[in-house]
């Protein structure tokens, strides 16, 4: 579409300029994304359906809805998509594969149809993830029919009022009464009441529950249970479970997040969810191969995470620099006309690197996304989890970092728009709001970097020993006979100056560790006492990652020259663009010297003027359909101040010209003054 739509399709003169030279094959680009030729194709297919279907349009803009109104306006839809997509052989016969159309599909429904959070979220994404993840084959057998079509909608219950991060801390008990061989499920305190999930306020009848199992008076952790919580047809809460929505939110409010609270109810033994651990009639206790495989729909969900936030980068970045190619204001030159706002320097640093960034997640989601799969066919294997602290490692690192890049990307994004980024009409707040929670769901991002540095100390003292080390550190190897100063400004040796920034940070932080505790401080105070210094550690190695990660994917391109070059361009971007501003990490360490940061402040400069007339062609490349972008600002055709002003007549403010409240309020206070 992106390439063919410029001879065919209406945009204004500064778009048109900006599209007549392409100096790169875009569709290449977009194939790249949608994950081939053939994907592309099926997703165009798929939007072509879904936004010429007049049962998905809003009746009003949902921000002139109320709370209730927004809620059943998506429960109607996303119904309406449920049963479309099972039913229509339209839909059937569409090829892909459900793997392609599973994430297409997503990013479709998610930003698109379901602009501020969708109640069948967690259905589809965390109870079908635990169904298929964590479910034995009898119970999968059992579940998942019911669940796909829709018979039972489930969510995923595991934070309480009183325990998000800390999983060892939850309080619901399922305790295991081999009498009935039953599990009885119990919030014993007003802090167990789980809190949160999506979809649980009034949407689900089933749901995944972390509880602690007990077994014979004796703890065994927390353990996933199917509990179902609405009678079938009444859709009554059960006897013994008290559930709502738990209030308005910063966004994400047409998604019904609840509250759930249970009074001793009974479950048959054999819900207990049971691919890894499992509970025997006579209450054995039989262990899984590790304790961590019961999270591994939150491994799974960190994974989707990384590709969640890259969608939502390219919303913002397509609506931040078609309109900046739109916009004129000052002057560059005193009595020229106005330039285009992207004229200035400080705007292209604004859009483009965050261009660049759009690529370096995707690639390095992509990698991540293998590793998850290798690891879930070992486990279905029965083989080794060798691989298990690497994908944990990673996975944090990765959601932990994509979601703070992006989160500030879309706000930089927002600011790059003025005042007109402001408005709702631009889309940017409700992006926004849309991807901050991922800072703090599926793991509050301050924990996750915690993790990572847990694996990184314990890989650090490991390489000193000689010992194995899981990929993502395999350059610790030799550590201690490199010099630090790297010499080289190509991209591996930024790569390889980052590598050397971490093992010089961890040298430093090891060292306090050690010696604090050679002064008689516990270990866990001594790493309290460092945690700063170690969240930083760790968010340098996940830049690592992601710098590495894009270069080796260039490395390994097949595509055109004219793609390769514009791909070439934007991965030395991101690389200088990271480097530079975590210089002082890299002077720190010995990595750099300030004369080679100068160098790559020039370079930068050089490479935001040679990436400038591509700007609006590369998000372009992205293909996002108008419907997915949603936006006054961002539309293709760029027609932003009509676009601006038709939405402003939607306002029910201006059905009237002088409205009921003048009366109630103004006018006898005006009387008065007379
Ligand atoms: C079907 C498609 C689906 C895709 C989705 C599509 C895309 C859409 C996505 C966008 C929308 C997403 C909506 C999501 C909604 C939010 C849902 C939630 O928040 S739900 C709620 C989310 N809630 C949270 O995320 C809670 C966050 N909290 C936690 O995860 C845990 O409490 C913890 C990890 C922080 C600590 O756990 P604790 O048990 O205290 O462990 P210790 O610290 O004592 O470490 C002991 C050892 O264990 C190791 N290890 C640990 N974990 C793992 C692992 N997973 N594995 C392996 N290993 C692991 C660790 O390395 C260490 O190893 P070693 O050093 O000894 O060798
Ligand atoms: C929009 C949204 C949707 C959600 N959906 C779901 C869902 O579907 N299902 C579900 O079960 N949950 C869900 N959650 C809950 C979410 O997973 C938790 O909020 C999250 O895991 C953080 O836990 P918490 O709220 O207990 O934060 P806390 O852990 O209380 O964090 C508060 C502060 O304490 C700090 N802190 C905590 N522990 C440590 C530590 N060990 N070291 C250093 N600092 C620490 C954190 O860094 C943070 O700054 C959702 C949350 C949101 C916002």
């Amino acid at each position: 579409m992106a390439g063919k739509q410029v001879q065919v399709r209406f945009c204004v003169p500064d778009l048109q300029k900006e599209r007549a030279n392409c100096s790169f094959n875009k569709e290449e680009i977009t194939n790249i994304f949608d994950g081939g030729e053939h994907n592309t194709e099926t997703r165009r297919k798929l939007q072509n359906i879904i936004f010429s279907d007049p049962n998905l349009q809003d009746p009003i803009p949902p921000d002139y809805m109320s709370h209730e109104q927004r809620y059943e306006n998506e429960l109607r839809k996303a119904v309406y998509v449920m049963k479309k997509f099972m039913t229509d052989p339209q839909l059937q016969d569409i090829g892909g594969g459900p793997e392609a159309i599973k994430w297409m599909y997503n990013s479709i429904l998610r930003h698109a149809i379901h602009k501020d959070g969708n109640p069948l979220m967690l259905h589809f994404g965390m109870f079908l993830g635990a169904i298929m993840g964590q479910m034995s084959e009898e119970q999968q057998a059992e579940w998942l029919p019911k669940a796909m079509s829709g018979e039972i909608i489930g969510t995923y219950t595991q934070t309480e009022l009183g325990h998000g991060t800390f999983l060892r801390g939850l309080e619901t008990t399922a305790t295991y009464d081999p009498v009935t061989d039953e599990f009885i499920i119990h919030s014993p305190t007003i802090t167990a009441t789980k809190w949160w999930p999506g979809g649980l306020g009034k949407t689900s009848s089933f749901a995944v529950v972390m509880a602690q199992l007990h077994i014979r008076g004796q703890n065994y952790g927390p353990h996933p249970f199917v509990v179902q919580l609405r009678e079938h047809v009444t859709h009554a809460s059960r006897p013994g479970i008290t559930v709502g929505e738990i209030g308005p939110r910063l966004g994400l409010n047409s998604n019904d997040n609840g509250f759930l609270r249970f009074d001793n109810v009974r479950i048959p033994r054999t819900n207990m969810v049971m691919k890894h651990s499992k509970v025997l009639k006579d209450g054995t206790y039989v262990k899984p191969k590790s304790a961590k495989l019961s999270y591994g729909v939150m491994v799974l969900t960190r994974v989707g995470i990384c590709y969640d936030v890259c969608w939502q980068l390219m919303r913002a970045t397509t609506i931040a620099t078609r309109y900046a190619a739109v916009r004129h204001q000052s002057e560059l030159e005193v009595g020229e006309a106005e330039p285009q706002i992207i004229e200035y320097q400080t705007q292209q640093y604004k859009v483009l690197p965050m261009i660049a960034s759009v690529y370096a997640i995707w690639f390095a989601a992509d990698t991540l996304r293998h590793t998850y799969m290798e690891v879930q066919k070992n486990i279905n294997k029965g083989s080794d989890l060798d691989l298990l602290p690497e994908l944990h490692a990673s996975s944090c690192a990765l959601k932990a970092l994509f979601s703070t890049d992006v989160t500030d990307g879309i706000s930089v994004m927002r600011l790059g728009c003025g005042g007109h980024g402001y408005l709702a009409s631009s889309n940017l707040p409700r992006i926004y709001t849309s991807t901050t929670p991922s800072q703090t769901y599926e793991g509050e991002n301050t924990v996750l970097w915690l993790q990572v540095a847990r694996f990184l100390i314990k890989s650090f003292r490991e390489a000193s020993k000689g010992g194995r080390l899981q990929p993502s550190v395999a350059y610790f190897k030799n550590h201690q006979t490199q010099t630090r100063r790297i010499t080289d400004l190509s991209n591996s040796g930024l790569v390889s100056g980052y590598e050397r920034s971490v093992l010089s940070m961890l040298e430093a932080v090891a060292k306090q560790l050690q010696q604090y505790s050679e002064e008689g401080m516990r270990y866990e105070h001594a790493w309290n006492a460092c945690s700063v210094r170690l969240v930083n550690v760790a968010k340098v190695h996940a830049r690592y990652i992601v710098c590495d990660q894009f270069v080796k994917a260039l490395a390994k391109y097949e595509g055109s020259s004219g793609v390769r070059q514009i791909m070439d361009q934007l991965c030395r971007l991101y690389m200088i663009y990271s480097v530079t501003n975590d210089q002082g990490i890299l002077l720190k360490s010995g990595a750099l010297t300030p004369d080679q940061c100068n160098l790559l402040e020039e370079e930068l400069g050089e490479l935001l003027a040679a990436l400038r007339p591509e700007a609006v062609n590369l998000v372009d490349a992205f293909d996002l359909h108008d419907e997915v972008l949603d936006s006054t600002l961002g539309a293709w055709d760029g027609d932003v101040y009509n676009r601006l002003y038709n939405e402003a007549m939607k306002s029910p403010l201006n059905k009237v010209d002088v409205p009921d409240a003048y009366y109630k309020y103004l006018q006898p206070l005006m009387k008065s003054n007379l």
